[in-house]
């Protein structure tokens, strides 16, 4: 891997119908890394997170993971590559308890008392120690959403990608949230999707930014929010400024 680049995308592109959703998109991801993607609505975020975790096939281009194209691959051909993913589609096994979903990410890399002792570390991470038998299905909002980020955090995928893991959530929420995708960034490169422009400021790692299915901007928070053409997209949509 070249400078420490651990996945990386060259022309990235998708098209449905006439319309270039995502077009022509380099992106590079480094090993350790924390990269936040933003946009205003419409603008291409999601779909390039999904042609990352492989829910939609390119039209365009190729993604490289590790030094080798990706190819065709389906998402659970994806996750074993390496590549933990958190969708804002809820994925907890309902029925189960926290423990047992965090048991069940865990065994997907470790085994034995390794992953019980694992599971056990996660429940501290995330705050949820003492529902550690509660079922999923009776958890608040915020706590599913923590479990979700647990499943990565048990897993240790080399890459994790995060689609808006602090949607819906109360701002003391998104504070422990951000602690805990810091806690993941310790063992994983990490790539949220994020509208939330506060919540970006507080994570306060370098942002790539997407407008109309392209990349327009780059770099700290600061330089993004003072960038002309990141207004321009946002102001021009009637969205929130950039702070
Ligand atoms: N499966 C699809 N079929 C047709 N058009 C699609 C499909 N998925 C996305 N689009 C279109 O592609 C464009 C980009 O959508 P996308 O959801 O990626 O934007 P986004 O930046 O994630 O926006 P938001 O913040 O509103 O979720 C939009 O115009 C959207 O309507």
């Amino acid at each position: 891997m070249s400078d420490n680049i651990i996945l990386q995308t060259k022309g990235l592109g998708i098209s449905f119908g006439g319309l270039h959703a995502v077009r022509d998109v380099d992106f590079v991801l480094r090993g350790g890394e924390l990269r936040c993607l933003i946009g205003p609505n419409g603008a291409g975020k999601t779909t390039f997170f999904r042609l990352l975790s492989g829910q939609h096939t390119p039209t365009r281009g190729e993604i490289i993971y590790k030094g080798k194209p990706l190819g065709n691959l389906q998402p659970y051909q994806i996750a074993r590559l390496g590549i933990g993913v958190k969708t804002q589609v809820p994925s907890l096994f309902e029925g189960l308890s926290v423990f047992e979903n965090l048991e069940l990410a865990a065994n997907q890399t470790f085994s034995g008392l390794e992953a019980v002792s694992i599971v056990d570390e996660t429940l501290e991470r995330i705050s949820l120690q003492d529902q550690r038998h509660t079922i999923c299905q009776e958890l608040a909002h915020g706590q599913r959403q923590w479990v979700e980020l647990g499943q990565i955090l048990a897993s240790k995928p080399d890459v994790a990608l995060l689609d808006e893991p602090a949607a819906g959530m109360t701002h003391d929420e998104s504070l422990k949230t951000i602690e805990i995708i810091k806690e993941i960034t310790a063992k994983s490169s990490v790539v949220v999707v994020e509208h939330d422009m506060d919540f970006i400021k507080l994570i306060g790692e370098r942002v790539t930014v997407f407008d109309r299915g392209e990349v327009i901007a780059d770099g700290t928070f600061k330089e993004i929010a003072s960038n002309p053409q990141v207004r321009e997209a946002y102001l021009g949509r009637k969205e929130a400024a950039v702070a």
